[in-house]
């Protein structure tokens, strides 16, 4: 199944998916940089009277409501329309949806426009989203891990989608099948934008693949390994010289590198 996972990577690198991102201003750079790191090409096209007529020629649409605001939730309706119409991915990063309730309400509303292919979180968000208690602290979860492949299979079954919970381990599901992902480093967690570049590389290699599962467990396993090897390299236990690495090691990426997988099927 492994081998599955690298031709993800590849077909990202062969096809150079168009992802929109409406993301939020704090990572947003990063979320570009990683995406052309992996070879795909991001617009972070967000503006209300841009957004349907774009989404409907992307590859994929990327939806972060990190610091959402009410010109970017507006945008958000419009683009998952349109997306929809073209049957566009939906990638979701519900940001800190545990600890801001207006974040889950909003959520909760663009369901009703359209479908989401993917929802990307860390535990707590996702538990938070799936109406389970959960650990968070702001935009980070303090959750051990508990329950956590329920909780995937849960949401994944409300919204009919594949659910992806990131942390020490990894969880991917789509109600049925699921894998787990033990690879990555926690210094991954003392840079902000982790989550929300996973989040971008989901979509990217949704926009380039037909599986929605394995393309999720594919760029958070790329993510991850990522995070290793940017730790190994010179300066890579220091978070600013970790953060340049970590680009640099997603633009590396290749079927060696990703033989170092670790990843549980269920
Ligand atoms: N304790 C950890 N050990 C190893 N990798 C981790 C750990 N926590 C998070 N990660 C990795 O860091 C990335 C961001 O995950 P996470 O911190 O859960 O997201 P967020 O930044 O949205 O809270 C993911 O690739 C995840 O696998
Ligand atoms: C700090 C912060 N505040 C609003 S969005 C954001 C970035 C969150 O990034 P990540 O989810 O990757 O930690
Ligand atoms: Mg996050």
């Amino acid at each position: 199944m492994n081998h599955k996972l690298i031709e993800c990577l590849k077909a990202v690198r062969q096809t150079t998916p168009l992802v929109q991102a409406i993301t939020n201003y704090v990572t947003v750079n990063d979320c570009a940089n990683i995406l052309l790191a992996a070879g795909a090409s991001p617009a972070m096209c967000e503006a209300s009277d841009e957004v349907f007529e774009f989404s409907q020629m992307v590859n994929a649409l990327y939806l972060n409501v990190g610091t959402l605001t009410k010109e970017q939730e507006m945008s958000m309706y419009l683009a998952v329309r349109g997306a929809s119409l073209k049957g566009n991915p939906i990638i979701l990063d519900p940001v800190a949806c545990g600890a801001i309730p207006r974040k889950k309400e909003t959520i909760e509303r663009l369901h009703k426009f359209g479908q989401f292919t993917v929802i990307k979180g860390n535990l707590g968000e996702i538990k938070a989203l799936a109406g389970v208690e959960a650990k968070v602290r702001g935009v980070d979860s303090l959750d051990e891990g508990e329950d956590g492949l329920e909780s995937c299979k849960k949401l994944a079954q409300e919204y009919g989608c594949v659910v992806a919970a990131t942390g020490k381990t990894d969880i991917v599901t789509n109600g049925q099948r699921a894998c787990l992902i033990e690879n990555g480093t926690e210094i991954l967690t003392r840079i902000t934008g982790a989550g929300c570049m996973a989040g971008a590389l989901v979509a990217g290699f949704c926009g380039a693949n037909n599986d929605a599962f394995l393309s999720t467990a594919a760029a958070l396993l790329t993510m991850s390994i990522a995070g290793e090897l940017a730790q190994e390299a010179p300066g890579g236990d220091l978070p600013g010289t970790f953060r340049v690495h970590l680009i640099d090691q997603i633009s590396l990426m290749d079927e060696e590198a990703l033989k170092r997988g670790r990843v549980q099927w269920l």
